[in-house]
Protein backbone atom coordinates (compact mmCIF):
# COMPACT_ATOMS: atom_id res chain seq x y z
CA UNK A 1 0.00 0.00 0.00
CA UNK A 2 1.19 3.81 -0.73
CA UNK A 3 1.56 6.23 2.18
CA UNK A 4 -1.74 7.10 3.83
CA UNK A 5 -2.84 10.23 2.65
CA UNK A 6 -3.21 13.94 4.09
CA UNK A 7 -6.85 13.90 5.68
CA UNK A 8 -7.33 17.55 4.18
CA UNK A 9 -7.50 16.01 0.34
CA UNK A 10 -10.19 13.34 1.36
CA UNK A 11 -12.17 16.04 3.27
CA UNK A 12 -12.34 18.35 0.15
CA UNK A 13 -13.19 15.30 -1.79
CA UNK A 14 -15.80 14.06 0.45
CA UNK A 15 -17.34 17.64 0.71
CA UNK A 16 -17.43 18.05 -3.46
CA UNK A 17 -18.73 14.68 -3.77
CA UNK A 18 -21.79 14.50 -0.91
CA UNK A 19 -21.80 10.65 -1.05
CA UNK A 20 -24.65 9.03 -0.52
CA UNK A 21 -24.29 6.65 2.91
CA UNK A 22 -26.53 4.28 3.70
CA UNK A 23 -26.82 4.00 7.15
CA UNK A 24 -28.30 0.48 9.23
CA UNK A 25 -27.42 1.71 12.43
CA UNK A 26 -29.43 1.77 15.77
CA UNK A 27 -32.82 3.54 17.41
CA UNK A 28 -30.58 5.54 19.70
CA UNK A 29 -28.18 6.88 16.60
CA UNK A 30 -30.07 7.49 13.70
CA UNK A 31 -31.22 11.21 14.26
CA UNK A 32 -27.70 12.29 15.35
CA UNK A 33 -25.50 10.05 12.57
CA UNK A 34 -27.37 11.42 10.26
CA UNK A 35 -26.83 15.31 11.59
CA UNK A 36 -23.14 14.47 11.77
CA UNK A 37 -22.76 13.08 8.35
CA UNK A 38 -24.75 16.16 6.77
CA UNK A 39 -22.86 18.65 8.66
CA UNK A 40 -19.83 16.92 7.74
CA UNK A 41 -21.05 16.93 3.97
CA UNK A 42 -22.03 13.45 3.05
CA UNK A 43 -25.74 12.32 2.47
CA UNK A 44 -27.01 9.66 4.80
CA UNK A 45 -30.01 7.31 4.08
CA UNK A 46 -31.62 4.87 6.48
CA UNK A 47 -32.84 2.40 4.68
CA UNK A 48 -32.79 -0.94 6.58
CA UNK A 49 -35.77 -3.36 5.59
CA UNK A 50 -35.08 -6.25 3.57
CA UNK A 51 -37.35 -5.67 0.74
CA UNK A 52 -35.00 -2.88 -0.36
CA UNK A 53 -31.79 -2.62 1.40
CA UNK A 54 -30.12 -5.12 -0.76
CA UNK A 55 -31.33 -2.44 -4.02
CA UNK A 56 -30.33 0.62 -2.39
CA UNK A 57 -26.40 -1.00 -1.46
CA UNK A 58 -26.15 -1.22 -5.16
CA UNK A 59 -26.14 2.71 -6.02
CA UNK A 60 -25.10 3.69 -2.82
CA UNK A 61 -21.44 5.43 -2.40
CA UNK A 62 -21.04 3.24 0.75
CA UNK A 63 -22.62 1.12 3.36
CA UNK A 64 -22.31 1.08 7.15
CA UNK A 65 -23.66 -1.56 9.46
CA UNK A 66 -24.64 -1.32 13.29
CA UNK A 67 -25.91 -3.99 15.58
CA UNK A 68 -26.77 -1.63 18.76
CA UNK A 69 -30.52 -2.52 18.51
CA UNK A 70 -30.71 -5.11 16.11
CA UNK A 71 -33.18 -7.76 15.96
CA UNK A 72 -34.10 -10.41 13.23
CA UNK A 73 -35.61 -8.44 10.83
CA UNK A 74 -32.53 -5.83 10.71
CA UNK A 75 -30.35 -8.59 10.23
CA UNK A 76 -32.07 -9.83 7.47
CA UNK A 77 -31.90 -5.95 6.05
CA UNK A 78 -28.18 -5.61 6.59
CA UNK A 79 -27.49 -8.97 5.40
CA UNK A 80 -29.25 -8.03 2.10
CA UNK A 81 -27.68 -4.69 2.06
CA UNK A 82 -24.24 -6.46 2.92
CA UNK A 83 -25.39 -8.45 -0.31
CA UNK A 84 -25.80 -5.39 -2.73
CA UNK A 85 -22.70 -3.58 -1.57
CA UNK A 86 -20.97 -6.53 -2.24
CA UNK A 87 -22.42 -6.92 -5.68
CA UNK A 88 -21.60 -3.56 -6.28
CA UNK A 89 -18.20 -3.87 -5.13
CA UNK A 90 -18.78 -0.65 -2.70
CA UNK A 91 -17.01 -0.71 0.64
CA UNK A 92 -19.43 -1.37 4.33
CA UNK A 93 -18.01 -0.88 7.60
CA UNK A 94 -18.99 -2.97 10.19
CA UNK A 95 -19.55 -1.40 14.29
CA UNK A 96 -20.20 -4.51 16.51
CA UNK A 97 -21.82 -2.62 19.09
CA UNK A 98 -21.21 -4.75 22.34
CA UNK A 99 -21.14 -7.71 20.65
CA UNK A 100 -20.02 -9.76 23.42
CA UNK A 101 -23.41 -8.92 25.44
CA UNK A 102 -25.19 -11.92 24.92
CA UNK A 103 -25.34 -15.13 22.57
CA UNK A 104 -28.03 -13.48 20.24
CA UNK A 105 -25.44 -10.16 19.69
CA UNK A 106 -21.87 -12.54 19.45
CA UNK A 107 -23.98 -15.01 16.68
CA UNK A 108 -25.30 -12.08 14.56
CA UNK A 109 -21.86 -10.77 14.47
CA UNK A 110 -19.88 -13.83 13.47
CA UNK A 111 -22.44 -14.24 10.46
CA UNK A 112 -21.28 -10.65 9.70
CA UNK A 113 -18.03 -10.86 9.69
CA UNK A 114 -18.16 -13.71 7.59
CA UNK A 115 -19.62 -11.23 5.14
CA UNK A 116 -15.79 -9.38 4.79
CA UNK A 117 -16.46 -6.36 6.16
CA UNK A 118 -13.86 -3.35 4.72
CA UNK A 119 -13.89 -1.68 7.85
CA UNK A 120 -14.24 -2.77 11.20
CA UNK A 121 -14.95 -0.02 14.03
CA UNK A 122 -15.12 -0.27 17.30
CA UNK A 123 -14.53 1.14 21.25
CA UNK A 124 -11.50 -0.78 22.95
CA UNK A 125 -13.51 -3.45 24.93
CA UNK A 126 -15.18 -4.35 21.42
CA UNK A 127 -12.55 -4.79 19.28
CA UNK A 128 -10.20 -6.67 22.29
CA UNK A 129 -13.01 -9.27 22.97
CA UNK A 130 -13.71 -9.41 18.73
CA UNK A 131 -10.26 -11.04 18.53
CA UNK A 132 -10.83 -13.40 20.74
CA UNK A 133 -10.15 -11.64 24.45
CA UNK A 134 -12.02 -11.04 27.43
CA UNK A 135 -12.72 -7.34 27.83
CA UNK A 136 -14.20 -6.11 31.33
CA UNK A 137 -17.50 -4.17 29.59
CA UNK A 138 -20.66 -5.68 29.87
CA UNK A 139 -22.53 -2.82 27.61
CA UNK A 140 -22.16 -0.16 25.13
CA UNK A 141 -19.46 1.67 26.92
CA UNK A 142 -16.15 0.89 26.77
CA UNK A 143 -14.11 -0.47 30.16
CA UNK A 144 -10.82 -1.08 28.39
CA UNK A 145 -7.92 1.69 27.50
CA UNK A 146 -7.15 1.92 23.48
CA UNK A 147 -3.89 1.04 24.11
CA UNK A 148 -4.63 -2.42 25.30
CA UNK A 149 -6.11 -3.49 22.13
CA UNK A 150 -3.91 -2.27 19.33
CA UNK A 151 -2.37 -5.74 19.14
CA UNK A 152 -5.99 -7.31 18.94
CA UNK A 153 -6.47 -4.93 16.69
CA UNK A 154 -3.50 -5.92 14.46
CA UNK A 155 -4.52 -9.69 14.93
CA UNK A 156 -7.87 -9.17 13.69
CA UNK A 157 -6.92 -7.31 11.00
CA UNK A 158 -4.84 -9.97 9.72
CA UNK A 159 -7.21 -12.04 10.29
CA UNK A 160 -10.58 -10.47 8.46
CA UNK A 161 -8.15 -8.92 5.81
CA UNK A 162 -9.73 -5.38 6.71
CA UNK A 163 -9.23 -1.97 8.28
CA UNK A 164 -9.46 -2.44 12.13
CA UNK A 165 -10.05 0.82 14.24
CA UNK A 166 -10.18 1.36 17.73
CA UNK A 167 -11.57 4.38 19.18
CA UNK A 168 -11.16 5.86 22.81
CA UNK A 169 -8.66 8.74 24.27
CA UNK A 170 -6.40 7.72 21.98
CA UNK A 171 -7.38 6.12 18.34
CA UNK A 172 -5.49 3.28 16.60
CA UNK A 173 -5.95 2.33 12.75
CA UNK A 174 -4.33 -0.66 11.42
CA UNK A 175 -4.96 -2.77 8.29
CA UNK A 176 -2.33 -5.56 9.84
CA UNK A 177 0.69 -4.07 8.14
CA UNK A 178 0.34 -0.55 8.35
CA UNK A 179 -1.15 1.37 11.91
CA UNK A 180 -1.50 4.68 13.00
CA UNK A 181 -2.40 6.37 16.63
CA UNK A 182 -4.10 9.66 16.51
CA UNK A 183 -4.96 12.04 19.52
CA UNK A 184 -7.28 14.74 20.07
CA UNK A 185 -11.23 14.88 20.73
CA UNK A 186 -12.84 15.41 23.95
CA UNK A 187 -13.64 13.74 27.50
CA UNK A 188 -17.00 14.88 26.27
CA UNK A 189 -17.66 13.15 23.41
CA UNK A 190 -18.01 9.52 25.67
CA UNK A 191 -20.82 11.52 27.23
CA UNK A 192 -22.74 12.56 24.40
CA UNK A 193 -24.62 8.98 22.96
CA UNK A 194 -24.18 7.51 19.89
CA UNK A 195 -20.74 9.67 18.51
CA UNK A 196 -18.86 6.44 18.07
CA UNK A 197 -22.11 5.05 16.25
CA UNK A 198 -21.99 8.19 14.14
CA UNK A 199 -18.07 7.95 13.20
CA UNK A 200 -18.74 4.52 12.00
CA UNK A 201 -21.31 6.33 9.29
CA UNK A 202 -18.64 9.09 8.86
CA UNK A 203 -16.17 6.40 8.16
CA UNK A 204 -18.44 4.97 5.12
CA UNK A 205 -18.45 8.79 3.84
CA UNK A 206 -15.04 8.87 3.37
CA UNK A 207 -14.85 4.97 2.07
CA UNK A 208 -17.34 6.13 -0.62
CA UNK A 209 -14.45 8.15 -1.64
CA UNK A 210 -11.36 6.26 -1.62
CA UNK A 211 -12.80 2.51 -1.93
CA UNK A 212 -9.28 1.50 -2.87
CA UNK A 213 -8.02 3.09 0.18
CA UNK A 214 -10.20 2.25 3.39
CA UNK A 215 -7.12 2.79 5.55
CA UNK A 216 -6.68 6.40 4.19
CA UNK A 217 -10.12 7.10 4.65
CA UNK A 218 -10.76 5.89 7.96
CA UNK A 219 -7.38 7.90 8.87
CA UNK A 220 -9.36 11.02 7.45
CA UNK A 221 -13.04 10.41 9.19
CA UNK A 222 -11.39 9.89 12.50
CA UNK A 223 -9.07 12.96 12.39
CA UNK A 224 -12.20 14.93 11.25
CA UNK A 225 -13.63 13.83 14.36
CA UNK A 226 -10.69 14.34 16.37
CA UNK A 227 -10.23 17.94 15.52
CA UNK A 228 -13.40 18.64 15.48
CA UNK A 229 -14.22 17.63 19.25
CA UNK A 230 -11.34 19.62 20.46
CA UNK A 231 -12.24 22.34 18.92
CA UNK A 232 -15.84 22.21 19.97
CA UNK A 233 -14.61 21.49 23.70
CA UNK A 234 -13.30 24.80 24.10
CA UNK A 235 -16.06 26.98 25.29
CA UNK A 236 -18.77 23.47 26.36
CA UNK A 237 -20.11 23.65 29.20
CA UNK A 238 -20.86 20.15 29.37
CA UNK A 239 -22.47 17.27 27.38
CA UNK A 240 -25.49 19.09 25.72
CA UNK A 241 -23.89 22.64 24.83
CA UNK A 242 -20.49 20.12 23.15
CA UNK A 243 -23.47 18.23 20.94
CA UNK A 244 -24.67 21.28 18.98
CA UNK A 245 -21.14 22.64 18.99
CA UNK A 246 -19.46 19.64 17.75
CA UNK A 247 -21.72 19.59 14.61
CA UNK A 248 -21.08 23.01 14.03
CA UNK A 249 -17.34 22.53 14.29
CA UNK A 250 -17.74 18.98 11.93
CA UNK A 251 -19.38 21.35 9.66
CA UNK A 252 -16.78 24.45 9.88
CA UNK A 253 -13.58 22.75 9.77
CA UNK A 254 -11.40 22.98 6.32
CA UNK A 255 -8.92 20.87 4.81
CA UNK A 256 -6.27 23.14 5.70
CA UNK A 257 -7.26 23.35 9.25
CA UNK A 258 -7.49 19.86 9.19
CA UNK A 259 -4.22 18.70 7.83
CA UNK A 260 -2.72 21.39 10.01
CA UNK A 261 -4.26 20.12 13.68
CA UNK A 262 -5.04 16.31 12.81
CA UNK A 263 -2.12 14.65 15.64
CA UNK A 264 -1.60 11.69 13.66
CA UNK A 265 1.48 9.23 14.41
CA UNK A 266 2.70 7.06 11.97
CA UNK A 267 3.81 3.71 13.51
N1 LIG B 1 -11.58 10.15 26.51
C1 LIG B 1 -11.66 10.60 25.25
N2 LIG B 1 -10.90 11.65 24.86
C2 LIG B 1 -10.95 12.11 23.59
N3 LIG B 1 -11.76 11.58 22.63
C3 LIG B 1 -12.52 10.52 22.96
C4 LIG B 1 -12.51 9.97 24.27
N4 LIG B 1 -13.36 8.91 24.30
C5 LIG B 1 -13.88 8.81 23.07
N5 LIG B 1 -13.38 9.77 22.24
C6 LIG B 1 -13.72 9.98 20.84
O1 LIG B 1 -15.13 9.81 20.72
C7 LIG B 1 -15.48 9.25 19.46
C8 LIG B 1 -16.37 8.03 19.68
O2 LIG B 1 -15.57 7.00 20.17
P1 LIG B 1 -16.00 5.99 21.34
O3 LIG B 1 -14.83 5.08 21.55
O4 LIG B 1 -16.54 6.73 22.52
O5 LIG B 1 -17.16 5.20 20.59
P2 LIG B 1 -18.24 4.18 21.13
O6 LIG B 1 -17.87 3.67 22.50
O7 LIG B 1 -18.50 3.18 20.09
O8 LIG B 1 -19.49 5.18 21.25
P3 LIG B 1 -21.07 4.89 21.13
O9 LIG B 1 -21.26 3.42 21.35
O10 LIG B 1 -21.70 5.74 22.20
O11 LIG B 1 -21.49 5.31 19.79
C9 LIG B 1 -14.15 8.96 18.76
O12 LIG B 1 -13.87 10.02 17.86
C10 LIG B 1 -13.13 8.96 19.90
O13 LIG B 1 -11.84 9.36 19.47
C1 LIG C 1 -27.09 3.41 24.30
C2 LIG C 1 -27.17 2.41 23.22
N1 LIG C 1 -27.82 1.22 23.42
C3 LIG C 1 -27.81 0.43 22.36
S1 LIG C 1 -26.98 1.10 21.02
C4 LIG C 1 -26.66 2.52 21.91
C5 LIG C 1 -25.94 3.68 21.32
C6 LIG C 1 -24.51 3.73 21.73
O1 LIG C 1 -23.77 2.66 21.26
MG1 LIG D 1 -20.11 1.95 19.96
Amino acid sequence: MNEIQFPGNLLREMREAAPLVQCITNYVAMNIAANVLLAAGASPAMVHAEEEAGEFAGFAGALTVNIGTASPQWIAGMKAAIGGATAARRPWVLDPVAHFATAYRRRATAELLALAPTVIRGNASEIISLAGGTSSAKGVDSRDPVELAEEAANELAERQVCVVAVTGATDFVTDGRHAVRLSGGSVLMPKVTALGCSLTCLVGAYAAIRPEDPLSATVAALAHFAVSGERAASGSDGPGSFGWRFLDALAALTPEALDGEARIERL
